[in-house]
């Protein structure tokens, strides 16, 4: 199925290309009768700039596009383009140097070392790519989320929404093409949650950072452009700058 033309978003002055696009994509698992088709023949196009929320009943295939779409999992037919590149045609370790360089990927857990300060946290992305560490950009990337004064401090010594804002920190470190969230606020209280949504604004409003997130929460997706909705591994809806109200009405006919 084509996704709504709201997923690519027209501007003045022409078309605004997309960051990442999914072209006739389907992810199968298993075999015979245990076979789950977990996403079936998906296209959809995420403009440059844009940020979008992607929602859908359990087991609908969020996680699934989400993966497929940064390179994490391989898809079983069709075609995953991030800019220029065809990640579905990559070498395993194109693959492996277009994810640490183009893809940034921040989780409901943060997923961040737990031995490590906050500056080394954020470091780690560049060792891994091989690329000069340099300390101003740690601090800046620090400073953009409001934790210069946390540099030190290992992630047990943080707060979850402070720890999640290093997680952002460190997926932004080395100027992804993508951010793609999976339930980034799915750990945090009220106040945690509206403060990283905040951040996430600033980067698609401030950077034209592009985001895809998954999230089961209305008001989290209602802050992004856009929301997707799954059902049974393909797209059946798409709203464009909805409430949180009309986010969880269309969730619920979905869930009905
Ligand atoms: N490794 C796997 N092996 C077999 N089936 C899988 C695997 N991963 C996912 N699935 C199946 O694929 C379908 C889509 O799963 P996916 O995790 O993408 O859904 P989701 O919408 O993210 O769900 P949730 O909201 O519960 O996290 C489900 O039926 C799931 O059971």
């Amino acid at each position: 199925m084509t996704a709504p033309a709201g997923t690519q978003p027209r501007r003045a002055g022409g078309h605004v290309p997309a960051a990442v696009e999914l072209r006739a994509v389907s992810r199968h698992y298993g075999r015979r009768q245990a076979r789950v088709r977990a996403l079936d023949d998906v296209t959809v196009a995420f403009a440059q700039g844009s940020w979008t929320a992607v929602m859908g009943p359990s087991g609908s295939g969020k996680s699934t596009l989400l993966h497929c779409a940064a390179g994490l999992e391989t898809v079983s037919a069709g075609q995953v383009l991030l800019g220029e590149h065809d990640l579905t045609a990559a070498r395993d370790a194109e693959l492996t140097a277009l994810r640490r360089s183009e893809i940034g990927f921040v989780f409901q857990s943060f997923n961040l070392i737990a031995s490590l300060t906050a500056e080394q946290n954020v470091m780690l992305p560049l060792k891994l790519a091989g690329q000069r560490i340099s300390g101003k950009l740690v601090r800046e990337v620090l400073a953009s989320v409001g934790l210069e004064q946390r540099a030190k401090h290992r992630p047990r010594e943080l707060s979850g929404g402070q720890q999640q804002r290093v997680a952002i920190a460190r997926a932004m470190v080395t100027r992804p093409r993508v951010l793609f969230a999976d339930e980034p606020t799915g750990a945090l209280d009220s106040a945690s949650a509206r403060q990283v949504l905040g951040l996430l604004r600033e980067l698609v409003s401030g950077n034209g950072q592009t985001i895809v997130m998954v999230t089961h929460d209305p008001a989290a997706a209602a802050s992004a452009d856009s929301v997707l909705f799954l059902s049974d591994g393909r797209i059946v809806d798409h709203a464009h700058a909805p409430s949180a109200a009309e986010v969880a009405a269309r969730l619920a006919g979905l869930e009905g």
